[in-house]
């Protein structure tokens, strides 16, 4: 069913206006459990603890740069919980589940937008989806991060994520700062495509502030919404245009920045994107050289970004082609490392936590 559109000077350049259900009916149809109420609850303090210093281990935010079939999302989320438990008195693991996609000019745009992959753009569809799919991996007791793009959909989903990223593209972004302004859980600004901090560092400090500004309320009317400010929110370095950012010299250098600020000066690092030159060979050995940076002591980095999946790589994802078969475990976005490097990469992770860890305490 499509909405009229009004005759007159405007919606000239409109094709079609389409109502989708409320926030709330979404959230009735697919309930949180008390288990999965208390992942994501668990799994934000822990962020927060980790980000403020008060738990020392390392927290990787790690999963496929998007998620585009629930399956081998799943199957992934499975083998990450398994490990995600061995590791865990040095690593804190979140799940990357990334269901919209900011692009530099067009593309596919995630499985919020166009759950079908095939340019019908069934947002009803894709906003379940989504929510099916973090009340599944909460139910694993992993917690969620996820991308905010679209200011409307965290009424559908935020209830469900333990750690929010707004990234690169829409860092400088008034929108965004205002939502995060709003946001539940701890929340990192990356720095701009260009590589500037500045961006990031502001994007902090606005959303660390009380807002007002106009969104939707939960039974999907325009609303007013008035915010607390988040205190939890933090610097990603992704490298930018100008080379990568994750040397020890840029992490102090980030670090000192946004402590001059008073903001958080503990950081997170993405060791893809321009950190990695999108090469997911290279994104390893990033990782590695994080891994050093941690084990020599760095108390500056708090955490690390990583993109993985189960099959190495990345292909081509062309909507026109519905018919097209698609590699199983394989990323249609960024390309990821494969699960067999992902174990050995998180290892490598965890046994420098636990090095920082005891230089720490001896
Ligand atoms: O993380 C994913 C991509 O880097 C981001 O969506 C931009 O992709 P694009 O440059 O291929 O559009
Ligand atoms: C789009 C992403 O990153 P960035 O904003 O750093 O390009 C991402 O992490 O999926």
């Amino acid at each position: 069913m499509t909405t009229p559109l009004r005759a007159g000077t405007a919606d000239l350049r409109v094709t079609e206006l389409s109502p989708l259900p409320a926030p709330d009916a979404l959230l009735a149809d697919l309930p949180v459990s008390p288990s999965g109420r208390a992942a994501v609850e668990r799994g934000r303090s822990e962020v927060a603890a980790v980000l403020d210093g008060l738990d020392d281990r390392l927290l990787v935010v790690v999963g496929p740069c998007s998620i585009h079939d629930v399956t081998a999302g799943l199957e992934y989320a499975d083998r990450l919980a398994s490990l995600a438990g061995t590791l865990r008195d040095d690593l804190l693991v979140v799940m990357r589940t990334y269901f919209e996609k900011p692009r530099t000019t067009v593309g596919w745009k995630g499985l919020v937008n166009d759950p079908h992959l095939d340019g019908s753009h069934d947002i009803a569809t894709g906003i379940a989806t989504a929510r099916r799919f973090l009340l599944e991996v909460g139910e694993r007791g992993l917690p969620c991060a996820t991308e905010f793009l679209e200011p409307i959909t965290p009424q559908y989903l935020a209830d469900l994520v333990s750690w929010g990223a707004i990234g690169a593209r829409t860092a400088e972004s008034q929108i965004h700062r205002q939502l995060v302004s709003g946001l539940s859980m701890p929340v990192g600004f990356k720095n701009g495509t260009d590589g500037d901090l500045q961006v990031a560092v502001d994007g902090c400090s606005a959303a660390a502030a009380p807002q007002s500004f106009l969104g939707i309320d939960p039974s999907g009317r325009a609303a007013l919404v008035s915010t607390a400010g988040n205190p939890d929110t933090h610097l990603v370095l992704r490298g930018g245009r100008t080379g990568p950012n994750h040397g020890p010299e840029h992490v102090a250098a980030a670090s000192t920045r946004m402590g001059a600020a008073g903001l958080n000066p503990r950081v997170l690092v993405d060791a893809s994107h321009a950190n990695s030159g999108k090469d997911h060979r290279r994104q390893a050995e990033v990782a590695r050289s994080l891994a050093g940076q941690v084990a020599s002591g760095s108390t500056a980095l708090a955490g690390v970004m990583l993109e993985s999946f189960l099959v190495e790589g990345a292909q081509p994802l062309d909507v026109t082609e519905p018919t097209s078969v698609l590699t199983y475990g394989q990323s249609v976005t960024d390309a990821c490392m494969s699960w067999d490097t992902t174990v050995d990469v998180l290892t490598t992770l965890a046994a420098a936590s636990r090095e920082r860890s005891g230089r720490r305490q001896g």
